[in-house]
């Protein structure tokens, strides 16, 4: 079986295509294993469609099942693209509906689902929340600075809300943030649907423009547009290794 290995922002993930859609659950947890698989935040698996470029599974590195994942689609459109199963400009579904990505070199954009509000501004803990889906659940706290993350708080939060939870910070207009991912249960590198939450709260905030720099704990640059209420999310990603294992 052939696998690669692609990082995008920092997240990363094993991708692989079957004809076969089936639960991929322990697949995920073998191939994400750090010390004993590849190595990854997740695992995408590409099965045909017959309305769409292809469909996609996607799982956490823990084995759970997600509907959406930001950056997974921004490699993963890479991959399909790379491997002659899409053109440059994709439609794709997922779990949380449809995508549309588009791949340029090794940058690609990717139109995120339509956002919608769960909960509005709560304060619990001594931080302001604001809890949105943008094809997943995420929390998200502003913070004057990015050392009042807290992975304990992080962890709680997420088991009481079931979401992911973002710390962000605003300077100059650009967005810091560092998120805590459900079904990786700690923080990672980056996270797609979380900077696209934390993009929206400072939106609606107005302490950021239709169009935003936002970097994540890898400080690799992604840009967040929203227009006529849709979020496109652009950066580059990057083949690790194509590698095959029995
Ligand atoms: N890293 C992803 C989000 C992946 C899913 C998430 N961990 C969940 O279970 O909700 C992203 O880039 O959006």
């Amino acid at each position: 079986m052939t696998y690669t290995k692609y990082s995008a922002s920092g997240n990363d993930f094993v991708i692989f295509h079957s004809f076969t859609k089936k639960d991929y659950s322990k697949e995920a947890i073998k191939l994400c294993n750090r010390t004993e698989g590849i190595g990854a935040d997740g695992l995408i698996v590409l099965v045909p469609h017959k309305d769409y470029d292809f469909e996609w599974l996607f799982y956490n590195s823990d084995g759970s099942h997600a509907a959406m994942c930001g950056n997974g689609t921004r490699a993963c459109a890479h991959y399909a693209y790379s491997n002659g199963l899409a053109p440059s400009n994709m439609k794709f579904l997922t779990g949380a509906g449809t995508i549309e990505s588009t791949v340029e070199k090794d940058i690609v954009q990717t139109q995120l689902t339509k956002p919608i509000l769960i909960k509005d501004e709560f304060i619990q803990d001594g931080f302001t929340w604001y809890l949105v889906d943008t094809g997943v659940p995420h929390l998200v706290t502003i913070v004057e600075d990015l050392e009042k993350y807290d992975n304990s708080l992080a962890s709680k939060m997420r088991y009481e809300y079931n979401a992911n939870v973002n710390f962000a910070k605003i300077e100059d207009k650009k967005i810091y943030v560092r998120t805590y991912e459900r079904g990786v249960e700690g923080e990672t590198l980056a996270c797609g649907t979380g900077m696209a939450a934390c993009f929206l709260r400072a939106h609606n905030l107005r302490l950021v423009d239709d169009i935003a720099n936002v970097y994540p704990k890898s400080k690799e640059e992604l840009t967040l547009t929203k227009k006529d209420e849709i979020l496109y999310f652009k950066g580059a990603v990057k083949k690790i290794f194509t590698t095959s294992i029995n």
